[in-house]
């Protein structure tokens, strides 16, 4: 247990840490001043602050009650009051801003203040042992909200589940709408914290000042608006999760800032002359190619690295197509009307391409819910909906795009003749000559491919014939 000893008399510092000597297991650190306090509490881990109220020969000084405020804001160590008899109203004030309790110094003994600490590090172990037991327990629950039983996605969740136990930041990568966001949920909800906050920003949808000042909080007068002072969701995450959303799109000029965060592990408001702890875990989720913008410098590398501890990559829905099903039945339920959607529509959903992934999927229950006339959902109610955008295209899309391209050409002449002859020539390119080959890339019979060569005996082709 450390336990930082802030008095501005170097004698009364003694004292203390010689009444607290019988402690095991203890360390003492020291502050004379509230600058020192601060300092110590931004470079280290301390459990315990023992405070006196004023840190200096002033007697208005209350530095001490600023501290406690301070301490219960932005750190975790537990904050007790050790200060003179004289000064009972701003012990009432110290145990309103959060002090666990009081010792005086006049009388101050081992007998009054060790078993205080020694309550507090019980209080410590079985918190923490509680940490570890929910932490356990998360592992094991299957996270609120991600349907699907694919093997993909079985994958996805085992890594979550080992990722959700660290704190170093991770970094969720994945195509548009393929459940990013769910992740980061998963993942803060089977941490070892679940009870502290999950803040979000979208990096892209806000002006750069105003994101930086939501992150990092202002001072007053910090710039032209800013008529009071503060917080930002750096402080305000506390020991929670700080979700960066769309982080590709964070302005250079933040990125730097955040890299700072990432490394020295405090940050300054905007306008403010001390720099303050950060506590919390950061995740971060893009559908960009990060290496790629390194590459373009348009996201620092040594960003990426920082962010890059732990990396989760979310399977496209084309990669799960098992999971439309289980995903249907789930957007259904999530409807004012019954639907039902028949095993053809079901089918024919499962075989559709979906570049918006599962929020495409989610949009085009949504319309059906709106437009659909009955509440069987057939393969015919599908094709009747108004507008396309919300619906998956076929995967034999680009088949249909390619006759609409040889239909559209300006020659003369037989096109499904010339269609054919090309599909030959090419399969005769790729499989080498071979006319056996060729018939299996065509799906044809070799003697179909003889036949219509003969047709063509004119025209030479390249390779050795079989
Ligand atoms: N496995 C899943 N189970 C249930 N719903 C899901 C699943 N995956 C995604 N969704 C739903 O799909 C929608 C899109 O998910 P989400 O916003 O998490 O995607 P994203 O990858 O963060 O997208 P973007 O990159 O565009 O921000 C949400 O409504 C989400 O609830």
């Amino acid at each position: 247990m450390k336990i930082l000893i802030i008095d501005d008399h170097r004698s009364a510092r003694r004292i203390l840490t010689t009444v607290l000597s019988s402690m095991a297991g203890v360390e003492f650190r020291e502050a004379a001043s509230l600058d020192e306090a601060q300092r110590c509490l931004r470079e280290e881990f301390i459990d315990v602050a023992l405070v006196d109220i004023r840190l200096s020969a002033d007697a208005c000084n209350t530095d001490g009650l600023t501290l406690i405020e301070e301490i219960r804001k932005c750190t975790s160590a537990v904050p007790i009051v050790v200060t003179a008899s004289s000064e009972m109203e701003e012990i009432r004030k110290a145990m309103r801003l959060g002090a666990y309790d009081y010792v005086l110094k006049d009388g101050l003994c081992k007998e009054l203040i060790v078993p205080i600490l020694e309550g507090l590090r019980d209080r410590r172990r079985l918190e923490q042992e509680v940490q570890v037991l929910r932490a356990r327990e998360g592992a094991q629950r299957m996270p609120v909200g991600m349907v699907g039983t694919s093997a993909a996605l079985q994958r996805l969740l085992s890594l979550v589940r080992r990722v959700a136990l660290s704190d170093r930041p991770v970094l969720v990568l994945g195509p548009t709408g393929t459940g990013k966001e769910l992740v980061v949920r998963a993942l803060h909800a089977m941490g070892a914290r679940p009870d502290a906050p999950l803040l979000e920003i979208n990096c892209g949808a806000i002006p750069e000042q105003l994101m930086e000042s939501q992150l990092f909080g202002h001072e007053r007068g910090a710039f032209t608006g800013a008529e009071r002072r503060q917080d930002g969701l750096m402080k305000a995450v506390g020991q929670g999760t700080l979700f960066l959303d769309e982080i590709a799109e964070l302005p250079l000029s933040l990125q730097a800032k955040l890299l700072r965060v990432l490394e020295a592990g405090h940050f300054r408001p905007i306008g403010a002359t001390a720099e303050q702890p950060f506590h919390g875990r950061v995740a971060a989720a893009t559908h960009a190619d990060l290496e790629d913008l390194v590459r373009q410098r348009r996201f620092r590398e040594d960003l990426y690295f920082r962010l890059n501890v732990l990396e989760v990559r979310v399977p496209s829905l084309e990669d799960r197509c098992e999971d439309i099903p289980a995903l249907l039945a789930h957007f259904v339920q999530q409807q004012r009307r019954p639907l039902r959607f028949s095993s053809e529509a079901v089918d024919l959903l499962t075989r559709m391409a979906w570049p918006g992934n599962v929020r495409q999927l989610r949009n085009l229950v949504d319309r059906v819910a709106v437009f659909a006339e009955t509440d069987e959902v057939t393969p015919e109610v599908l094709s009747g909906l108004p507008g396309r955008s919300g619906q998956g295209t076929s995967r034999e899309d680009p088949l249909k795009e390619l006759v609409r391209m040889v239909l559209r050409m300006p020659e003369a002449g037989d096109k499904l003749e010339r269609l054919e002859q090309a599909m030959i020539s090419e399969a005769m390119t790729l499989a080498e000559g071979n006319k056996s080959a060729a018939a299996r890339l065509l799906g044809v019979h070799r003697k179909a491919i003889e036949r219509r060569l003969g047709r063509k005996e004119d025209e030479p082709l390249s390779g050795p014939e079989d």
